[in-house]
């Protein structure tokens, strides 16, 4: 097992990364609880993993409920949000009780924030299971979404533990091990350009990819999101790196309709365009025609934004949460790993926009 430390204003918290590891849960929290509301999704109860935890968390001697929220995005809503309050009321937690979240990044994101605002808020413990929760797990953002755009509830409220179980990858479905994957990849483009050749020269295939690169990897990305957050927990600077993608991601995300799309493939097609606009402003040639080839060969959907309009997806952004005095700001790259916030003007905007998509639908064959 190895384990990462994260420094966040609420404390020093673990990162247990192993195999096995959901096991001995009991051993791996901070401090004995005597009420544990353990939440989940239905695939993750029917996979066996909620009971895998339960039956340890019972023998430490705590009161233990557990909570199942239908699995994917549309999870992340007010009317869920407010269900998993009400169970938590009359189960009578208290501020002293903790809530494990087990599950991908929309269990985490859920729970994450009832905990943050049950009775102001409570511990929790993150128990990541997709590739993707390498990243949500991490780092204390907690949200739900609104109607209008995506994680626009939330606040920052860090975990008091992860533990990160990789046995738990090898059920994940091709689709959520390339959704999971992009932020991998974005943690590269940021932060690692080792890391990003290494990963473009060795996976070519996610069907087939090579577990102990993928364990690297995430190891890899855990880390750089770790040393991020703890320079900069509430997004007043550097955070706004691991945003890469997210500008136009988020809004694909929203104008298709929450879980059309996921998450990563949504990241890979903002984190492409990122690149093209960052190639423009800066007047530098970066590796797109190369890392576009990969995104096609792992068979990212790119084609996907073929079906939306620029209008909408330009207003959807106007809604993101790094704009500042009605300018929408994008993370753009200077190189690889060499992130920068910009601020884009709108008209230039819409119209690179335009051009990438008809460019990305003439050119991603087949995809
Ligand atoms: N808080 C953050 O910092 C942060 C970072 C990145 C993404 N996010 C959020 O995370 C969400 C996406 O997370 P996700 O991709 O994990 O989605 P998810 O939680 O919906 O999981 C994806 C699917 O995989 C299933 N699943 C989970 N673990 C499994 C396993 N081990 N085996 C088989 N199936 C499994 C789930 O039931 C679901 O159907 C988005 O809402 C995104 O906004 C948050
Ligand atoms: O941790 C962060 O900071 C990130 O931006 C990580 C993203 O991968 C993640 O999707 C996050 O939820 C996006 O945050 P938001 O503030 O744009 O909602
Ligand atoms: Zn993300």
């Amino acid at each position: 097992m190895q384990t990462l430390k994260v420094s966040s204003s609420q404390g020093e918290y673990n990162v247990y990364i192993g195999k096995g590891i959901r096991f001995k849960i009991d051993q791996l929290l901070p401090k004995s609880y005597e009420k544990i509301l353990v939440i989940t999704d239905d695939t993750i109860e029917r996979l066996g993993y909620l009971q895998d935890i339960c039956e340890p968390l019972h023998q430490s001697g705590a009161n233990i409920y557990s909570y199942t929220v239908p699995s994917g995005e549309q999870s992340k809503s007010i009317q869920q949000y407010e269900q998993l309050l009400t169970y938590a009321i009359e189960k009578a937690l208290d501020r002293h009780s903790l809530i494990i979240a087990i599950g991908g990044g929309v269990v985490g994101d859920l729970a994450g924030f009832v905990a943050a605002t049950f009775m102001r808020g409570i511990d929790y413990i993150q128990v990541p299971t997709t590739i993707l929760a390498h990243d949500s797990s991490v780092g204390g953002k907690v949200a739900i979404n609104h109607p209008l755009g995506k994680n626009l509830i939330g606040s920052f409220h860090a975990p008091k533990g992860v533990i990160y179980d990789l046995e738990t990858l090898d059920s994940l479905s091709l689709v959520e091990k390339r959704s999971g994957f992009a932020e991998v990849i974005k943690h590269a483009l940021i932060r690692d350009e080792e890391l990003l050749e290494l990963l473009m020269n060795q996976v070519d295939s996610l069907e087939n990819i090579d577990y102990d690169i993928l364990h690297q990897a995430i190891y890899k990305g855990i880390e750089i999101k770790a040393n991020i957050v703890a320079e900069d927990e509430r997004e007043k600077g550097i955070r706004s790196y691991l945003n890469y993608g997210h500008t136009l991601g988020h809004a694909i995300e929203t104008e298709a309709g929450y879980g059309k799309i996921t998450h990563g493939e949504a990241i890979a097609i903002g984190m492409l365009f990122a690149l093209r606009l960052s190639e423009k402003s800066y007047q530098i040639d970066l590796p797109i025609a190369r890392i576009q080839q990969w995104f096609i060969r792992l068979q990212y959907p790119l084609k996907e934004i073929g079906s939306l309009q620029v209008d909408s997806l330009v207003e959807r952004m106007k809604n993101d949460k790094k704009n500042k005095q009605g300018k929408i700001r994008m993370v753009l790259l200077e190189d690889v790993a060499s992130p920068q916030l910009v601020t884009i003007q709108e008209d230039v905007l819409a119209a690179e926009l335009s051009i990438f998509i008809n460019e990305v639908i003439g050119n991603d064959k087949g995809n």
